[in-house]
Formats: C-alpha cells, sequence, structure tokens
C-alpha cells in the first residue's frame, strides 16, 4: 500500500521564518518606542515642578533671631516686624569678639536629629532685601548627619552656605542647591574624613539668612520675604536611566524572543526536514521495491523478461558479445496436467533454483516466459556454453524434484547460440530458439547448438 503523502514545507520558506524575520525588524514597535522615550523626555520638561515654600508655618519654626551677644532682650538685633521677618542689627559696642546677625528656621521638631530631606530639590529661590554695609548676605542649610553629628551641638550638623553680595539680592534670586558649599572653617574644625565634608541635603534642620560679620556701630537691615524649594518629581537623570534601561530591556526581550522564535522555527524545521528525510528514504525503497518488482519473476524469483531485456542491453554494449543459453522445461504441460499447476509453478521454482546455483557470477539468468527460461554470458566461448547447458541440462535431470509427495522426473531442452560483438542479439535470440527447437525435435532433455555454429569446435 502506498503510503499517505506527507505535507512538506520547504525550509526557509514557511511562514514562521518569515514572521520571524518581521517581528525582529518591525518598524512599528521601534517607531512606537523612539515616541514613547520623546514623550518620557518631554514629560520631564512638562511635569509640574516640585516646589517648598522653606518658611511656611507648620513645616519650620521660627523665625529665631541670630545674634552674637547672647542675649536678644538687649535689643543690638530686633525684629522690625517678625511677621515680615524683618529685623534690625545694630551692636553698640563690641558685645563679642566676633558680631553677627540674622535669622534662623529650625526645620526639625521635637527630635533635633530629623530634619527635612530636600535632596530632592535642584534650586532655591531666595527674596530678601538688606540694607546696610555690609560685603554679603549668608544663606546657610545645616544638615545632621547620624554618622558624625550630635543632637548635642548644633554646630556639628554640617554646614553649607553661600555668600550672596547686596546687588544679587536686588530682586529675587535662584540659586542651584549645590552652589552652597561647606565652609573651611567647618571641614577645619570638625576635621572629619573627607566624604563627611560633601555637601548633601538628605536631612536639613536649619535654615539660616545673616550677615557673618557685621561691626559695632553699622546699621543693617536684614528681611526674608519668600524661600522657595523648587525640582522635578522626577530626576531628570532619573528619567533619562529609566528610558534607557526601559531600551535595554525591550532590547533584551527582542532578542529573547526572536531568538524563542527563531529556535521555534528551526526545530520546525528540523522536523519537517527530517520527515522529508524519511519520506526520501521510504520512497527510495519503494522505487527498490518496485524496480524489483518491475524485473523480478515474482514465482522464481529470477530476473523476468523485461530484466533480462535490460542485461541484454547492457551486454550488447561490451565489445565481447555474449552467448545465449535457452532452456525449456520438456513436457511441462503435462506436469501440470498431471499434478496440478500449483505443482507446476514448484517445478518452475526448483529448475530456476538448479540453474541458478551452478551459474557464474557474471551469467544473467532469468525467466524468458512460460516454462522457458533464458542465460547469457559475456564473451563468446561456445566450448563454455555448450559445457555449461550440457551441465545444467544433467543437473536437472539429477535433480530429485519432490512435490507433495511426487517425485517428479523433469528434464530440459537447450539451444545455444553466439552473438558476436555488434551482433543483433534478437538474431541470436531467434537462432537459440532454433536451437531449442531442434532439441525438442530430436526428443528432448538434450542440447542444439545454432546451426550456423555447426563445424566450429567446441573447444574454442
Ligand atoms: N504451472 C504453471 N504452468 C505454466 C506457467 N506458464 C506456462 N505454463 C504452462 O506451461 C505449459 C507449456 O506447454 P507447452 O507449450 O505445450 O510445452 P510443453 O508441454 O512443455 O511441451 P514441450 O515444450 O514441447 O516439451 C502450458 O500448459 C502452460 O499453461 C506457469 O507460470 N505455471
Amino acid at each position: 500500500m502506498t503510503p499517505p503523502l506527507v505535507k512538506l514545507k520547504v525550509p526557509g520558506t514557511t511562514k514562521e521564518a518569515s514572521r520571524v524575520r518581521y517581528e525582529l525588524s518591525n518598524p512599528k514597535l521601534l517607531i512606537a518606542g523612539i515616541a514613547l522615550t520623546l514623550a518620557a523626555v518631554a514629560s520631564v520638561e512638562f511635569l509640574p515642578a516640585r516646589t517648598l515654600e522653606l518658611t511656611a508655618p507648620g513645616l519650620a519654626n521660627g523665625p529665631y533671631l541670630n545674634t552674637s551677644d547672647g542675649n536678644q532682650a538687649n535689643a543690638a538685633v530686633k525684629w522690625v516686624n517678625v511677621k515680615d521677618k524683618h529685623l534690625r542689627c545694630h551692636y553698640a559696642t563690641a558685645a563679642a569678639n566676633y558680631l553677627g546677625c540674622g535669622l534662623t528656621y529650625v526645620l526639625n521638631g521635637a527630635d533635633p536629629s530629623l530634619g527635612r530631606d530636600l535632596s530632592g530639590f535642584d534650586t532655591m529661590e531666595l527674596d530678601l532685601a538688606y540694607k546696610g554695609p555690609s560685603a554679603f548676605v549668608r544663606v546657610a542649610l545645616r544638615n545632621f548627619d547620624p554618622r558624625f553629628s550630635k543632637a548635642e551641638d548644633n554646630n556639628s550638623s554640617r554646614f553649607h552656605s553661600i555668600n550672596l553680595r547686596p546687588r544679587d539680592i536686588q530682586r529675587p534670586v535662584e540659586l542651584e542647591l549645590s552652589e552652597l558649599t561647606v565652609p573651611e572653617w567647618w571641614v577645619g574644625q570638625y576635621n572629619l574624613a573627607r566624604e563627611y565634608n560633601r555637601p548633601g541635603f538628605e536631612n536639613v534642620t536649619a535654615l539660616s539668612i545673616d550677615l557673618p560679620v557685621v561691626q559695632a556701630g553699622e546699621e543693617h537691615e536684614l528681611q526674608l520675604r519668600r524661600v522657595t524649594l523648587k525640582g522635578h518629581w522626577v530626576k531628570r537623570d532619573k528619567v533619562y536611566l529609566g528610558i534607557l534601561c526601559a531600551w535595554m530591556f525591550g532590547a533584551l526581550l527582542m532578542v529573547l524572543n526572536g531568538w524563542a522564535q527563531l529556535r521555534r522555527s528551526h526545530l520546525r524545521q528540523q522536523r519537517e526536514i527530517d520527515a522529508l528525510t524519511a519520506r526520501t528514504r521510504q520512497l527510495r525503497v519503494e522505487q527498490e521495491k518496485l524496480r524489483r518488482l518491475a524485473t523480478i519473476d515474482e514465482l522464481t524469483g529470477v530476473l523476468n523478461r523485461r530484466g533480462l531485456e535490460q542485461s541484454l542491453e547492457d551486454f550488447e554494449d561490451s565489445a565481447r558479445g555474449m552467448t545465449l543459453v535457452t532452456l525449456d522445461i520438456d513436457h511441462f504441460k503435462h506436469i501440470n496436467d498431471r499434478h496440478g499447476h500449483d505443482c507446476g509453478d514448484e517445478v518452475l521454482r526448483r529448475v530456476a533454483a538448479v540453474v541458478a546455483a551452478n551459474l557464474r557470477a557474471s551469467d544473467v539468468f532469468g525467466r524468458w516466459g512460460g516454462e522457458e527460461f533464458l542465460i547469457a554470458g559475456q564473451g563468446t566461448r561456445l566450448r563454455e556454453a555448450t559445457r555449461l547447458a550440457q551441465k545444467l541440462c544433467d543437473r536437472i535431470e539429477e535433480s530429485e524434484i519432490t512435490v507433495s509427495g511426487h517425485r517428479i522426473a523433469v528434464t530440459a531442452s537447450f539451444g545455444v547460440a553466439l552473438a558476436p560483438p555488434g551482433g543483433s542479439t534478437a538474431d541470436a535470440l531467434k537462432r537459440a530458439d532454433e536451437a531449442l527447437y531442434r532439441a525438442k525435435e530430436a526428443g528432448r532433455n538434450r542440447v542444439e547448438m545454432d546451426k550456423t555454429l555447426e563445424g566450429t569446435p567446441t573447444t574454442i
């Protein structure tokens, strides 16, 4: 039975393979990614800024006056208007070695070590007013760092400051928080490891606006109208890092997905190739079977007429010519009639087996039709051909063919002819047949040569 045809796909042209290629180079995905990236970058600009009014009630305690004489009742530093955060500073005498004045907001509550995290802000907008001879107004933030700051020592909270000239603050000014630096006097005072002296605003406990160096007799007026911190809800660098991570993650996903699809496609194609290979193998086996069926006689297992004709064609091409021996079982009809057709078949098989067993490997042997067989040998050695025919004649006669318990006497007649190189095989076959006919005529169970060879010594 012919096996069912399997549906075969040609590797490399399957839909899967083209889909993998499409997804790996899908421009829509790329365009969507770029659009999302641009949207994310733009959103950083358009997101509402984060602001913090540092002196807002409830957020900070104060303002408190800064004075060098430790006595706020002496009126050297006093409020012009506390609500407006407006102070006046006038030391009549040098009340201390160092004179300064200003105001402070305290950002921690009951716990002095707990300040406010201002690290998310980028800028500080200051609206100050100053009148007086001071060369600068100092803006400072203190940051409590538990690694070295002590609650009992306010000064141990790291100091960050910037000195602003009076003309710089004539109108509201916006500072980068990074402009505030840790001054040398603070670094020198605490003598800490270098990494502790870096600016940091994670835990800010106080804001002060002051005039750090004033002289006795001078008149100063300082007002803090507003101090606002500004920043972004999402830090720009974090957005960019997020975008980069998203792209890398997306690329990784695409690569993994593409790899998985390629692998699936590869496995599918491998299965298709395996099926194709198995099918090809199966077809070869079937082809061989068909070839055998086409050239082999089913009953005897030797070549059939078609197989013989093909072999004779090969011999015809040979420059050596060939010998032809025809063989016909004697009185085969009688065997059939007497013992039955099946018995006749068995006799055909046995005779074929006897002949095949006595041939050279180079000889070609087959059933020409009915009870007639043909043997072809390369070369035109007449002596060998007649000796072979005689030997086969004897072997068949000697063979004890017993079928279903009946011993059947079987003999055969032989005709021998030569087909010289370049000669006609059909003619040689005809002459072999004529010789066979004469063997039958002469009483059967014998070998006759082609008449044209009469007189030719069988020793050649
Ligand atoms: N059992 C069997 N018989 C076959 C087969 N092919 C041909 N025959 C029979 O072989 C017989 C050949 O008979 P004939 O041509 O008269 O020849 P014969 O009886 O051998 O007589 P001679 O050749 O003159 O000796 C016929 O009866 C065919 O039916 C076959 O494949 N099997």
